[in-house]
């Protein structure tokens, strides 16, 4: 087995879930819903691959349809941190209701009251050092919980992070990946707060593909989250196969949660991250590898490090994001 469980007397990690849904959210989700290691606290939402409020409406749909409405949601920021409200919003990879256009009912349930950034902020407070963020879309709202509360980087755990094209290319353009590029300043802010920060890139995410086949065994599973995602996968293939000319589907988000829950599956540097703000490398995320001593200050100096990881061992993961959507209830 690709991973094990949690041992007798061992805590579950507390995971909150910041997420655009999303086909490949959706998808992570489902793996923190069937990951005995992870006790899911909440799922809080921000704008991406569908506007805040699809999102929040999405994560209810997606928690309801698998019998979860007991987790959790909390709606994330409609803006960027700069108050921007013109939004790149990527509906032509997952549809326009963001779900592969399957027209599924409204939920019944309601977000909490409190919005995603004062959810973060009392979660890290209930639990400090113990709650695990898991970052699936622009950064706004993380950035917001550190603007109100300065001492989340250091109450919360860990931070991992969808974001960012390390020695690659982006997806949004040769230099931008698009969650880094949905709300770069916000980005900047929490890879340069001195938190936690894991960050797993699409020089990573990339690697980890969904095939034909590894679909055809999701289609004859009988678990209800297979089942479902498989009615959604079909336009994210289609996607696929116009613009990377592959067969299979990058497996971006469920990814990122393999990394929460068992990092030995990836290696990992650690250095400072700045994110470009301006001209056209906006979102550009920029490593330093420390192993050059400038003769000047720069803005990489005195910052924070965080770590990113290098190297993924992509069969594995892949597996273990398989294993979990087939187990049964
Ligand atoms: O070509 C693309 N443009 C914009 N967003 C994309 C593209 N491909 C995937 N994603 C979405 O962006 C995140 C990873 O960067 C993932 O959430 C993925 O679904």
């Amino acid at each position: 087995m690709a991973a094990s469980a949690v041992k007798p007397g061992e805590e579950k990690k507390k995971v909150i879930i910041d997420t655009d849904p999303g086909i490949d959210d959706a998808m992570a989700i489902f793996v923190a819903l069937r990951s005995p290691e992870l006790e899911l606290l909440g799922l809080t939402t921000i704008f991406g691959n569908v506007y805040t409020t699809l999102a929040t409406r999405n994560a209810l749909h997606l928690l309801e349809a698998v019998g979860r409405s007991d987790i959790p949601v909390a709606e994330g920021s409609h803006v960027t941190i700069k108050k921007a409200t013109k939004l790149r919003i990527a509906s032509f990879v997952h549809g326009s209701d963001g779900l592969g256009n399957q027209n599924f009912p409204p939920p019944t349930g309601k977000p909490v009251e409190q919005s995603a950034a004062t959810f973060l902020v009392e979660q890290a407070n209930l639990y400090p050092g113990q709650v695990t963020v898991v970052a699936l879309g622009p950064l706004t709202n993380l950035a917001l919980a550190i603007e109100l509360d300065p001492s989340f980087p250091e109450k919360i755990g860990q931070i991992v992070i969808l974001g960012g094209a390390y020695s690659v290319n982006g997806n949004v353009n040769p230099a931008a990946e698009a969650n880094i590029f949905g709300d770069p300043e916000a980005a900047d802010i929490v890879f340069t707060s001195g938190a936690d920060v894991l960050a797993v890139g699409i020089n990573i995410t990339h690697q980890v593909v969904l095939s034909d086949a590894d679909m055809k065994k999701l289609e004859q599973s009988d678990s209800k989250y297979a089942r479902y995602l498989c009615k959604i996968l079909g336009l994210y293939f289609n996607y696929h196969k116009d613009a990377y000319f592959t067969k299979g589907v990058y497996l971006h988000d469920p990814a990122t949660l393999v990394a929460a829950v068992n990092p030995s599956l990836m290696t990992y540097t650690e250095g400072v991250v700045r994110v470009q703000t301006v001209g056209i490398t906006r979102g550009l995320t920029v490593f330093d590898n420390t192993k050059k001593r400038y003769g000047e200050i720069t803005a990489w100096s005195d910052k924070p490090t965080v770590k990113v990881a290098v190297t993924v061992d992509a069969p594995a993961v892949v597996e273990m994001i398989m294993q979990r959507l087939m187990m049964d209830d």
